[in-house]
């Protein structure tokens, strides 16, 4: 035994080409997996959390090299004493020796049974295929792991059809740990099971990895379920990790707005308990052309207001929202007029007049008639007459050069708070740097 990490991620990357024409030439890449570092300790539970599209499966995946990493390590210190090896370098024959070490769990347990084949041989496969030769032997030991599972021996000859799916996700972590893996890659495990057995689900996979002494990377969406069983939490966001530490910290003291959003969205049956409306609205945005700055900034509840404005941060969002559509070309301001026309019901022969084009328009992005800072409002005010009067790439220009965030401009990097719990947010290393400071210099 010893205290290295069993599985050490470096700065992994998995950019998918983005090709065009017959002769397919790249012209883009999709960054699912931009960069990403982590350790997992023997024994341990590291959770991998965001939501849909922020690059899990495809970290999951590179990590077993289903899919190929484009770049970074994978570090595998397995027990074979032979120290950390570089997976990404491994050969076939190393590979399928790193393969049955590591196993993976999937969301639909069904996938990966064969319809034809009775449970008990499905799970035994793996040992036929890994060399054990005796069949009473194979028979013997999937027996037992049924039972491990909350199944029966009995169940060894009955076909997946007859089982529901959480008794198909037993089999599938049966499969799992048949070959004694010493990590397990359990991808979204109880996402497709009904809301009842997802919580012996997990209180099995929970009583399995600490039975077998597994390290397991276990990815969700859903951060109420990563809570119940990780030992700690890296929560991912378009590509990047931006904020890891033990689950408890994680959970009681979230330093990235992102970790903050994910929170708010579990329901809690004590409203008082509930943290205070952070609206994670729209998704998250292509990997193709992530964001500049910090990814979330585009999503951000608190994103940071340039210096020269002292706004209602709600406002700042709003702004930076409407900046933002704007610069695209997707405000239909003729729309706006045909539609506060119609609600004025007069007629049809006098257009409305702009102010009430610029009020409806500010409506719909949560801008109020008149910002309170002033200097802000008089440059929202010559962007609306731009905008209203049909210069919309003129508008566009105005917004993005009078409202920057300082988080589009440049990459935070992380900031360490001690124990592990790192998080990679301007604000909190502002606030680091400000606690850093001597008592009589001013904030
Ligand atoms: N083969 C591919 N080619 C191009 N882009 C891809 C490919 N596979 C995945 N992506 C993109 O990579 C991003 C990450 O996808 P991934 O499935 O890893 O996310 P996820 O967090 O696991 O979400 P989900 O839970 O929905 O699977 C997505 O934007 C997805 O569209």
């Amino acid at each position: 035994m010893t205290d290295r990490p069993l599985l050490s991620v470096r700065n992994l990357e998995k950019h998918y080409p983005i090709t065009e024409g017959i002769l397919s030439r790249q012209v883009g890449a999709a960054r699912a997996v931009d960069g990403i570092s982590f350790d997992i300790a023997r024994g341990e539970t590291l959770g991998l959390v965001g939501e849909s599209g922020c690059g899990k499966s495809t970290a999951a995946s590179s990590i077993v090299r289903l899919e190929e990493p484009t770049g970074g390590q994978v570090l595998f210190d397995g027990g074979r004493g032979e120290g950390p090896r570089d997976v990404t370098q491994f050969d076939e024959a190393e590979l399928k020796a790193f393969r049955r070490d590591a196993q993976m769990i999937f969301q639909d347990p069904s996938s990966s049974l064969d319809p034809r084949m009775t449970v008990g041989s499905s799970v035994a496969e793996s040992l036929a295929v890994h060399g054990m030769t005796d069949r009473a032997r194979r028979r013997e030991i999937v027996e037992n792991l049924l039972e491990d599972v909350g199944l029966s021996a009995g169940d060894y000859d009955r076909y997946p059809h007859e089982f529901s799916g959480g008794q198909k996700q037993r089999i599938g972590l049966a499969r799992a740990l048949v070959l004694n893996p010493e990590l397990v890659i359990a991808d979204e495990p109880v996402s497709a099971l009904d809301v009842s057995v997802r919580a012996e689900i997990l209180s099995l996979v929970d009583r399995l990895q600490e039975r077998y002494g597994l390290s397991m990377l276990f990815i969700s969406h859903d951060m109420s379920v990563v809570r119940d069983v990780c030992d700690r939490v890296a929560v991912m966001y378009l590509g990047k990790i931006v904020e890891i530490g033990e689950t408890e910290e994680v959970f009681s003291n979230p330093q990235h707005p992102y970790t903050e959003a994910l929170l708010s969205a579990i329901p809690t049956p004590d409203p008082r308990q509930r943290r205070k409306g952070i609206d994670l609205t729209g998704k998250v945005p292509s990997p193709v052309d992530p964001p500049s700055g910090c990814r979330f900034h585009t999503r951000c509840h608190r994103v940071i207001q340039s210096d020269e404005y002292d706004l209602e941060q709600s406002h700042w969002r709003s702004l930076l929202n409407f900046r933002d559509e704007v610069v695209a070309g997707a405000v239909d301001v003729e729309a706006v007029r045909e539609s506060v026309d119609a609600d004025r019901d007069n007629g049809g022969d006098e257009t409305a007049p702009d102010a009430a084009v610029e009020r409806e328009i500010r409506d719909d992005f949560g801008l109020p008639d008149r910002l309170s800072d002033d200097a802000a409002e008089r440059r929202l005010g010559d962007a609306f007459d731009l905008l209203v009067n049909g210069a919309e790439a003129e508008a566009g220009e105005a917004l993005a050069s009078a409202f920057v965030t300082p988080c589009e401009e440049s990459t935070p990097e992380f900031t360490d708070h001690g124990d592990g719990h790192r998080s990679a947010c301007f604000l909190t290393a502002r606030d680091e740097r400000a606690l850093e400071r001597p008592a009589n210099v001013e904030r």
